[in-house]
């Protein structure tokens, strides 16, 4: 299928892309490298723009003969939504819709999304099913649960065919240590405590040990990205006119925060020195997916079912690119 992946030079998007090509799709990649990067793209894959840019859009998507969209172009921190909302709303709302229209004027009506668990809010349900009611607690949750609905619409009104993959927690790298995930600054638990390893920093703080966990640290569902980007290849293949996929994508284990330090102590062989610090605002204690449905109607299995081997493909990658695409 020829496939435009838009932010496909970004962490997972650039995975996506390796996976899709591996399969013999025909890959484009449309990205303004704001936060992408191109050593991510395949070489002479990349299409420079803006999401915003309805008539490049629409000229790649005709150019290229383009037959379905994955989108992963979206800001995705939720500190920064609250600080910010008005960014989050603009590049995950209305420049988002500004590329549905643009794939309606070309006639290209498939599309993956990305969406997130924190669509969900703080769930009282965990492991959390898709029949949770979606309940965001920051503008980063609101813009990814507006898009869901704006696709929904698009779907009963224009005929769009489309899936909202609800992520858990993106980790890990591609096995072969090409690429990886490189944010900046770093935010997320398995690349900053990899810096620890690294000696880029002296220790990982955890954000609190006093929730009503097993060890008292939060519980995530670590799910890696080449597994996302399995799914989203099934999703491609399913895509029906005039309705929408909506999955969660997670093991289904939770993994602690204490978990996590150790896993990258035994992978690294680092000691890794730890500070117990405040928790962070706006972190639920506990977010686990109910990933049945992803199974039944994708027929997906994630690969890595235990956190160690998706942590042994992050260190292959951050002991090879120490200072990420910058300057490896
Ligand atoms: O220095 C750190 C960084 C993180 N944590 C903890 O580690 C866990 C995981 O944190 P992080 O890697 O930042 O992921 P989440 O906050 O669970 O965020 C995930 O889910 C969010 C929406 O739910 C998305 O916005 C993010 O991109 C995605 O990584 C949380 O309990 C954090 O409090 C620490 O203890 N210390």
């Amino acid at each position: 299928m020829n496939v435009l992946v838009v932010g496909g030079a970004g962490y997972i998007g650039s995975h996506a892309v390796r996976l899709l090509v591996d399969a013999g799709h025909d890959v484009w990649v449309y990205d303004n490298l704001s936060r992408g990067h191109r050593q991510a793209v395949p070489e002479g894959r990349l299409i420079e723009g803006e999401l915003s840019d309805r008539a490049t859009l629409v000229a790649a998507l005709r150019d290229k003969q383009i037959e379905a969209v994955m989108h992963f172009a979206a800001f995705a921190l939720v500190n920064e939504s609250v600080n910010d909302p008005a960014l989050y709303y603009r590049n995950n709302v209305v420049a988002a819709i500004d590329l549905l229209d643009a794939m309606r004027e070309a006639d290209v009506k498939k599309i993956v999304f990305s969406s997130t668990t924190a669509t969900y809010g703080e769930p009282d349900v965990v492991p959390i099913p898709e029949t949770t009611p979606q309940k965001p607690i920051n503008p980063y949750g609101f813009t990814k649960l507006v898009f869901e609905q704006a696709l929904a619409d698009y779907a009963a009104a224009y005929g769009f065919a489309y899936a909202a993959l609800r992520y858990f927690n993106a980790a890990g790298a591609r096995p072969d240590g090409t690429i990886g995930e490189d944010h900046d600054p770093e935010s997320h638990i398995i690349p900053i405590v990899l810096q620890v390893a690294l000696g880029q920093r002296d220790k990982i703080t955890i954000f609190g040990d006093d929730y009503a966990t097993p060890d008292g640290t939060c519980v995530r569902d670590y799910i890696h990205v080449d597994d996302l980007g399995d799914a989203h290849l099934r999703a491609l293949e399913r895509l029906e006119p005039g309705k929408g996929l909506c999955v969660n994508l997670g093991t289904g284990r939770g993994t602690s925060v204490r978990e996590i330090v150790e896993a990258c102590r035994a992978v690294t062989g680092h000691p890794i020195p730890e500070t117990m610090g405040q928790r962070r605002a706006g972190d639920p204690p506990e977010l686990i997916a109910d990933a049945r449905l992803a199974k039944q109607l994708l027929g997906w299995t994630p690969k890595y079912t235990d956190v160690r081997q998706i942590v042994e493909t992050a260190w292959n990658w951050h002991k090879s690119h120490p200072k990420g695409y910058a300057k490896s």
